[in-house]
């Protein structure tokens, strides 16, 4: 059975196709820069045509006829409180989807319009969302509820929902096989262009660090991550900052970019060997908040039993590890710098041998996630 993946993010598309369930990954690949000023692709319906036209035409066509693909994974990154699991879109689902819009405006939009371009194009296939949010719906009232009055919970729906969830379950799941303990304390760290981190115990998301949008927390790309709402009441009441302008500050202009002058960790590596002193800073405080939600966890789940890097910083940058373990004996957490330098792309232990914390690297794989739930759903 082949199933597509679609995983749409704010500004990019990545797409790929599975043989479930051989679980044998067919072909994949990425849209970028999606709706920037001079892009020839406009929004996520062009680019899912484009991918489409891609697979279906010419030589190397993966796709003979629409109803090769049996079913269409969608990622959707909001599913608010209604959807705790995969779902099979039909027009009551659609129109949740839609009434998040407001709740999710960079992505829920483009999940949308990837969904009605995947029903014009494969008619016969099952359309199935896979929300970020569903993971995380197992955290308790006391995590989740605000501290403000109730009605803004009750009528405008106000409360931290958590992102990342497919992913923070996949790498979780790895971990709980490789420890061979279901009921695993762990602290799942995800570190791409958005950054979170999720406390897991016994499978079940407990607290994470995103909340009512995918802004708050640890610092990211381009945002800020946990930021006092004074500063907002001040740049507003004393500068006269807009509401626009404040969310393009705080989402597209923060975090790396923001202090280090340039959002792609890479090129904050580089910019530091140079001696920049603001990649310096970056990376200091990028590192700071990991460990000190670490240390938060930890408390929330009155152990643990190890930590998780994953994604593209989380995954590739030695040095962001390193950072984020060393000094940290107090907690059990005893790291290991030789074994740091060996990640090859699959499940590697980066804690020394005497660590009663262990430290996992490993790969997440959201469109694999994606996949199997629909597989699990359709079949
Ligand atoms: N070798 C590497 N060293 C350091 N950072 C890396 C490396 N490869 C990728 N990254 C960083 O990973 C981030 C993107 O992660 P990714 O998981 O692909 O993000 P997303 O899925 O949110 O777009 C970027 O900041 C990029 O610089
Ligand atoms: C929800 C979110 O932040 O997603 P991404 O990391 O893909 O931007
Ligand atoms: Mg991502």
């Amino acid at each position: 059975m082949n199933i597509l993946v679609i995983n749409s993010g704010s500004s990019s598309l990545k797409y790929q196709l599975f043989k479930m369930p051989e679980k044998a990954p067919v072909c994949s690949g990425l849209v970028e820069r999606i709706g920037e000023a001079g892009s020839e692709v406009s929004d996520h319906g062009v680019a899912l045509k484009k991918v489409i036209a891609a697979m279906s035409e010419g030589p190397n066509a993966v796709i003979r006829s629409p109803d090769d693909i049996v079913a269409v994974g969608h990622r959707v990154v909001h599913g608010g409180e209604r959807f705790k699991g995969p779902a099979i879109i039909d027009e009551a689902v659609k129109k949740q989807i839609k009434r998040l819009f407001s709740l999710a405006p960079l992505h829920n939009p483009a999940n949308y319009k990837c969904i009605e371009v995947a029903e014009q194009t494969f008619p016969h296939a099952k359309q199935v969302a896979i929300f970020d949010t569903a993971f995380h719906q197992s955290i308790p009232e006391m995590a989740y509820r605000y501290a403000i009055p109730e009605e803004y919970y009750k009528e405008h729906r106000i409360r931290v929902y958590g992102f990342h969830g497919t992913s923070h379950k996949y790498v979780s799941e790895q971990a709980m096989g490789w420890l061979k303990n279901p009921e695993a304390k762990l602290i799942s760290i995800h570190l791409g262009n958005g950054c979170s981190m999720t406390a897991v115990n016994a499978g079940k998301s407990v607290d994470t660090t995103m909340g009512f949008g995918p802004l708050s927390g640890l610092m990211m790309g381009t945002r800020s991550g946990d930021i006092d709402a004074s500063v907002v009441f001040h740049l507003m009441e004393h500068s006269g900052y807009t509401l626009e302008q404040l969310s393009t500050l705080l989402n597209k202009q923060s975090g790396l970019l923001g202090v280090g002058g340039t959002m792609d960790m890479r090129d904050i590596r580089k910019r530091l060997e140079q001696g920049d002193e603001k990649a310096r800073l970056a990376v200091l405080l990028y590192a700071y908040r990991i460990k000190k939600f670490i240390g938060a966890y930890a408390a929330v789940l009155n152990g643990l039993d190890a930590i998780i890097f994953t994604a593209g910083v989380g995954e590739n940058d030695v040095a962001m590890r390193a950072a984020v373990c060393e000094n940290m004996e107090y907690l059990n957490i005893v790291f290991d710098q030789q074994k740091n330098t060996q990640y090859k792309k699959e499940l590697l232990e980066i804690n020394a041998d005497e660590s009663p914390v262990k430290i996992l690297v490993i790969p997440t794989n959201e469109e694999y996630e994606i996949a199997r739930q629909c597989f699990e759903l359709v079949s």
